[in-house]
């Protein structure tokens, strides 16, 4: 019998999920042909937010690549798009020409940007965010622009915002409401959550209609309806979508604002099916894909003739991916004469919790802070649990995975709708031991790969002893299929010594590595070839290469060394000098005891340095930061340590040092820890003639109180520990993983074995002494290098060495 026909147009995330789940139950039943306007494969359209954020690259975006194609028989016709269908002959017709008959017809064409229609909104430097094109598209604006504005503050603007932030734009957002993400939050989360992007260096204009993009060709700026203008090299629009429609309409197919279809994702025409974010299900279009892929699902059974659950709706769930801010919001947010709330506002951890309930049932939430719950309250809002289950959840101990209070039932990958259950089912009855494995298995975390650390915990929970966090192999980018263990052991075996040679020897699939895995070469060669590796400048990130940070208006913070947080009259005068001279914007004393200096313009950057003659603070660098200490027993009555003397001997010894990240430390007198040595990568504390070392403690977004690995009577032993424990970090830890997730993923035990051994702490010591000795002061080699001021720092300007 000849196979059916089946053609897919759209080849977006939800038609080829849902050719996915028509292979999984009948792979043979039908030849399957996809159309795709865009020019490349199957890919995950929600982690373009990732991209530009810096956290993955387009690579690794792919869902399903050419091969998976050719591997399931399936025609795909990529970059073309159907222009028209006969319904009555059952043709379609594509922009090539192209006439391709179908037996059954899914149309799966997604959502086009909405482009606000306002003059000059066809000006260079306008772009939507939806595609890869228009995200490279930005990427590559950054590079040669500063400004940004970006037109709509919910989801997609607002993780475009910080995307371009990342890039070293400053950013503006123009919204339309009063408060962000309006239609996800009230105004109470709306508000924290406006406090909180302001704080990463976000400005907003809130209440504002954009009137016209200004400029003559290229974009220049923004003027609003009540006459205000701002300036703008790029404009993003991202103010919502709309279902692409327009061809299904052309061609006879019953529309309203989505193509129109019943419980099973019927159309009003035989034999023709939509799914995705172009269908509309009982008057609702959606545009996340839970409830697309739960339309996937329906279909396929409907299309290979098996009976299946009607489709009836689905509630929504978001969460924002911007690294730092948890928000999340689910089912219905507003309260009326119905439904009701229940609210918890801690002011002091800046959390924010509201549970809503219609008739005695949970009917929706909006966390902000703290999205632990938000599993929990998902699944009760889609079981529709009556408000005492949610009165009686207990929460879960500290230190204790939440999966092990979670029920079965509890949905862990919102995206794919996979349960608790269905994961510890498919772990137990397929032997799996990895996070890939249970992706590949179950599809959780397969999209926006939030839930990958519910997964991880399911694992361990599930095996037990068995299964170790660190044994789980992740490459180290989408260049090579190799992990970072392998990297680093066929770097020392075959000794190679340059990033290119890494690169070829090991088969990267890449000439040129990626931003990923460049400058995590350039550490890893470093760390392994202290004496003899010239480190590759064009693998850092910009901070590093330039030696300073660079700030949302273009122009640079310095921080000079001030060992221990004391400084003099001497140098005090030096950078009040420094500041008058160079119109300093903003003078700043840090949370690590020194002086930034804020606004330097890039060319002035060698001058300055050389006419403050301290050392550079590495307040840009992946290396030791600061050792911030108190005042101790010089002066406090409670201190019985010399705090200062221990912090600043640490500093000297360790300061600039390559490690996988930054790395913070404190040294206080005594348990009341005026220092915070209790939140640092490695933290003193004085104790009845003895120090306490502490370990693997963050103060940041994640924060974590660090543990406590031992207690010596003196300053050397302090020294002689943390030289162990820096070069134990720099030879074992991730690229970029800072002490706190390292400490968790290695195990604290592990690591206190390593450096309680006598003979493993002096070999290591001898390590980091050799990595040591070769250490130079960055500024003043570039001070006195006329070549890398001409290349870096564009106007050759020579400065006058300081004649101290
Ligand atoms: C930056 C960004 C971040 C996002 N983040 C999230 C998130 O965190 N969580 C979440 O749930 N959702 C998120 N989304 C939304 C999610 O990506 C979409 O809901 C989902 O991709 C929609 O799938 P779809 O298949 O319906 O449409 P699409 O993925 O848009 O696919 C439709 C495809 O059809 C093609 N096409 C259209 N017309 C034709 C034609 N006539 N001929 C041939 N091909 C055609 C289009 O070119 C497109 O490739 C995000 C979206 C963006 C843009
Ligand atoms: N994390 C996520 O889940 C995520 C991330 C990105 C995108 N998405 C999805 O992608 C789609 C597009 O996202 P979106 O944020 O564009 O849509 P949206 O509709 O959620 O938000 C658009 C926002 O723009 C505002 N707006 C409308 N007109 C405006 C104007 N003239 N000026 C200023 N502001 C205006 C609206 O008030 C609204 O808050 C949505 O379906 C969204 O769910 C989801
Ligand atoms: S930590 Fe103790 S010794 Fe140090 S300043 Fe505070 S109170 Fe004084
Ligand atoms: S929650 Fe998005 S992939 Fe699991």
């Amino acid at each position: 019998m000849s196979k059916q026909k089946l053609v897919l147009i759209g080849n977006g995330m939800a038609g080829v999920r849902c050719i996915e789940e028509i292979l999984k139950i009948q792979p043979e039943r039908f030849e399957v042909t996809v159309f795709g306007s865009e020019p490349h494969p199957n890919y995950d359209r929600i982690q373009l937010s990732n991209v530009l954020q810096g956290a993955t690259t387009i690579d690794d975006i792919t869902i399903n690549d050419w091969n998976w194609y050719k591997e399931n028989n399936i025609t795909l016709f990529s970059g073309e798009t159907v222009t028209n269908i006969d319904t009555t002959k059952q043709i379609i017709y594509s922009d090539t020409n192209r006439e391709v008959e179908y037996d059954q017809l899914i149309l799966a064409t997604g959502s086009i940007p909405f482009i606000l229609p306002i003059k000059g909104a066809d000006k260079k430097g306008v772009t939507a965010f939806r595609n890869i094109e228009d995200c490279e598209n930005m990427i590559e604006y950054s590079k040669n622009n500063k400004k940004a504005a970006v037109i709509g503050g919910g989801l997609l603007g607002l993780e475009a915002a910080r995307g371009l932030l990342n890039l070293g734009m400053q950013v503006d957002v123009i919204h339309l409401s009063e408060y962000l993400m309006d239609r996800q939050l009230d105004p109470a989360a709306g508000k924290m959550l406006q406090r909180e992007l302001e704080r990463q260096g976000m400005n907003f204009y809130l209440g504002k209609q954009t009137q016209e993009v200004l400029g003559e060709f290229d974009v220049k700026g923004l003027r609003f309806s009540d006459g205000e203008e701002i300036s703008a090299d790029l404009v993003v629009m991202a103010v919502g979508i709309k279902p692409n429609v327009l061809m299904a309409q052309n061609s006879g197919i019953p529309v309203n604002r989505g193509i129109i279809v019943n419980d099973y994702m019927e159309t009003r025409i035989p034999n023709i099916f939509a799914v995705g974010e172009c269908a509309e299900h009982r008057e609702m279009v959606y545009g996340l894909v839970a409830p697309l892929y739960e339309q996937g699902k329906v279909l396929a059974k409907r299309i290979c003739g098996l009976d299946s659950k009607a489709y009836e709706g689905s509630v929504l769930s978001t969460k924002l991916k911007i690294s730092g801010v948890d928000v999340f919001s689910a089912g219905e947010i507003f309260e009326d004469e119905q439904a009701k709330s229940i609210k918890e506002f801690n002011e002091w951890n800046g959390t924010y919790k509201k549970v809503m309930i219609r008739n005695g049932k949970i009917s929706g939430a909006v966390l902000f802070g703290d999205t632990k719950e938000s599993n929990t309250l998902l699944s009760m809002i889609n079981k529709n649990a009556d408000v005492s289950e949610y009165l009686n959840v207990g929460t879960s101990e500290p230190g204790v995975s939440l999966v092990t209070s979670m029920s079965n039932e509890e949905i862990i990958c919102g995206c794919n709708g996979v349960t608790k259950g269905d994961i510890v089912t498919a772990i137990e009855s397929n032997g799996l031991t990895s996070i890939e494995e249970v992706k590949g298995c179950t599809s959780a975390s397969r999209s926006c790969g939030g839930c990958k650390p519910l997964v991880g915990d399911i694992l361990e929970l599930t095996l037990g002893a068995d299964f170790s966090k660190s044994n789980q192999k992740e490459s180290i980018c989408t260049c090579t299929t190799l992990s970072r263990d392998e990297v680093v052991a066929e770097i020392r075996e075959k000794n190679l010594t340059h990033t290119r040679e890494v690169m070829n020897v090991l088969g990267w699939n890449t000439s040129d590595g990626c931003s990923k895995c460049k400058p995590a070469l350039n550490y890893y060669l470093g760390m392994i070839h202290p004496v003899d590796y010239e480190d590759e400048k064009e693998s850092r990130y910009v901070n590093e290469r330039l030696h300073a940070n660079i700030q949302k208006d273009g122009t640079f913070s310095v921080v000079p060394r001030m060992y221990g947080g004391v400084t003099n009259p001497d140098q005090l005068r030096k950078i009040a000098n420094v500041a008058d001279k160079y119109n300093v914007k903003l003078l700043k004393v840090t949370g690590g005891q020194r002086i930034d200096l804020f606004g330097v313009e890039k060319e002035d950057l060698p001058s300055v340095w050389a006419d403050l003659d301290m050392p550079s603070g590495y307040a840009y660098g992946k290396t030791l930061r600061t050792v911030k200490t108190c005042v101790g027993e010089n002066f406090c009555r409670f201190g019985t340590q010399d705090s200062i003397g221990l912090g600043i001997a640490m500093e000297k010894k360790f300061e600039r040092v390559g490690t996988p990240h930054k790395v913070k430390m404190a040294v206080s007198a005594c348990p009341r820890n005026c220092a915070e040595s209790g939140i640092k990568d490695l933290g003193v504390v004085g104790v009845d003639g003895a120090w306490e070392i502490y370990i693997g403690g963050n103060g940041g977004t994640h924060l974590r109180a660090a543990e406590l690995l031992c207690k010596v009577k003196t300053s050397d032993e302090v020294i002689e520990i943390t030289g162990a424990y820096i070069q134990h970090y720099r030879e074992t830890a991730n690229y970029l993983e800072r002490t706190s997730v390292w400490v968790e993923r290695v195990g604290f035990d592990t690591i206190k074995e390593i450096i309680g051994d006598k003979q493993k702490r002096l070999e290591l010591n001898q390590r980091l002494d050799e990595a040591l000795s070769v250490l130079q002061e960055p500024w003043k080699e570039i001070i006195e290098s006329n070549a890398i001021q001409t290349g870096l720092f564009q106007k050759v300007k020579i400065p006058a060495i300081s004649n101290k």
